[in-house]
């Protein structure tokens, strides 16, 4: 028999009295099973609703409508039992500030009524795992961003949890304190077997950690797959060339190498500039087609001035689906551009 989902929702929301007693749909309606061990990471804009779904399903929100399980247990009327098996890790450092880090998360164990040895055992292998050892005796207001989210981390985790909620994990952090911080993530999934659901809204860490992906904007799951699959359904890749002449009819001879390469029909965008023709064709497989394009088009009299193959990235799939990019929405700098592959000049 199939293992039934660790989480699983239905048609769950939440609403709140925004500013003047406006009515903010924050959460519309969250369907979905996650399954035991699996990452998942919700991906969306500022105010997409990422916290409040966290929150409802760890109990910390009441839903105004919907049913969830969590770890089967129901987060309305068992929400201790709920509890008892997650960890979860809000976007505020939760770590005091005046403790040493050690001490916080003995207090942790103390807590959850681990025990005094059980405490001690695990809050070492905390310690070692996240790499705190060097700060362990410090008092975690000295700490810098990522050791003190690496603390938070180990905070969460003290209880052993089963299930690991994590609302932003690296935002604020820079490039390579994020990059440390996940590997720790993905360290400690191996090490323990934890089903992880984060929320970001940097879409290099969806695409390269989360094996689904759930795209959030307004309240709703606008897509939910792999990000492989999200960008080859919903995006595909982008062939950009310019023409030292004019198109004429060039139409045909892309169709035909697409066709040749096996690929589906593509979208063929011509527009005359100063130098001669810049030409935008949307297709899947951009890679098979673009070696036999070229040839065609040169066969055909076309000369080739360049040739450009970008493959789609998950802000493509968000632009796709909403006409918005999350890049625009206030998205910090750091995410990388679009890949580019295959420029020939
Ligand atoms: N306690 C609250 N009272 C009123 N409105 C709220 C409350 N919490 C959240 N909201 C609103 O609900 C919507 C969803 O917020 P939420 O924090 O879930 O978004 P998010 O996707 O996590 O955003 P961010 O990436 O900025 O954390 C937003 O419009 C927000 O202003």
């Amino acid at each position: 028999m199939a293992t039934p989902p660790i989480i699983s929702a239905r048609h769950l929301r939440k609403h709140f009295r925004g500013p003047g007693g406006a009515r903010v749909e924050a959460v519309r309606d969250l369907t979905m099973d996650i399954a035991e061990g699996s990452l998942t990471a919700f991906l969306g804009p500022n105010g997409a609703g990422k916290s409040t779904s966290l929150r409802l399903l760890t109990t910390l929100l009441e839903p105004s409508g919907g049913t969830a399980t969590v770890c089967g247990f129901d987060v309305v009327t068992q929400p201790a039992q709920v509890r008892a098996r997650l960890g979860y890790i809000g976007q505020k450092n939760g770590a005091g500030l005046y403790q040493r880090v050690r001490d916080e998360l003995t207090s942790q164990g103390a807590l959850y009524g681990l025990g005094r040895a059980k405490t001690r055992r695990r809050v070492d292998e905390l310690i070692e795992a996240l790499d705190l050892g060097e700060v362990a005796d410090r008092k975690t207001m000295q700490l810098s961003g990522g050791q003190k989210r690496r603390v938070d981390i180990a905070l969460g985790l003290v209880p052993a949890p089963r299930l690991l909620f994590l609302d932003e994990p690296s935002t604020g952090l820079d490039p390579q304190s994020r990059a440390h911080l996940w590997e720790h993530i993905l360290d400690l999934r191996r090490r323990y077997g934890m089903t992880l659901l984060l929320t970001t809204h940097y879409l290099d860490e969806a695409d390269q950690f989360a094996e689904r992906v759930m795209v959030v904007d307004q309240g709703r799951i606008i897509a939910d797959d792999t990000a492989p699959r999200l960008k080859a359904d919903l995006a595909g890749d982008r062939i950009t060339l310019t023409l030292a002449g004019p198109w004429d009819g060039a139409d045909a001879v892309v169709r035909r190498a697409a066709a040749r390469a096996g690929v589906g029909e593509p979208e063929i965008e011509a527009n005359p500039t100063t130098e001669g023709t810049r030409v935008v064709v949307r297709l899947d497989s951009g890679d098979r087609v673009l070696p036999g394009l070229i040839t065609a088009l040169h066969a055909a009299g076309h000369r080739v001035l360049a040739a450009e193959l970008a493959r789609p990235t998950l802000d493509d799939v968000f632009l796709g689906l909403t006409g918005r990019s999350l890049r625009e929405e206030g998205q910090d700098s750091d995410v990388p551009t679009p890949e580019t592959a295959g420029a020939i000049r």
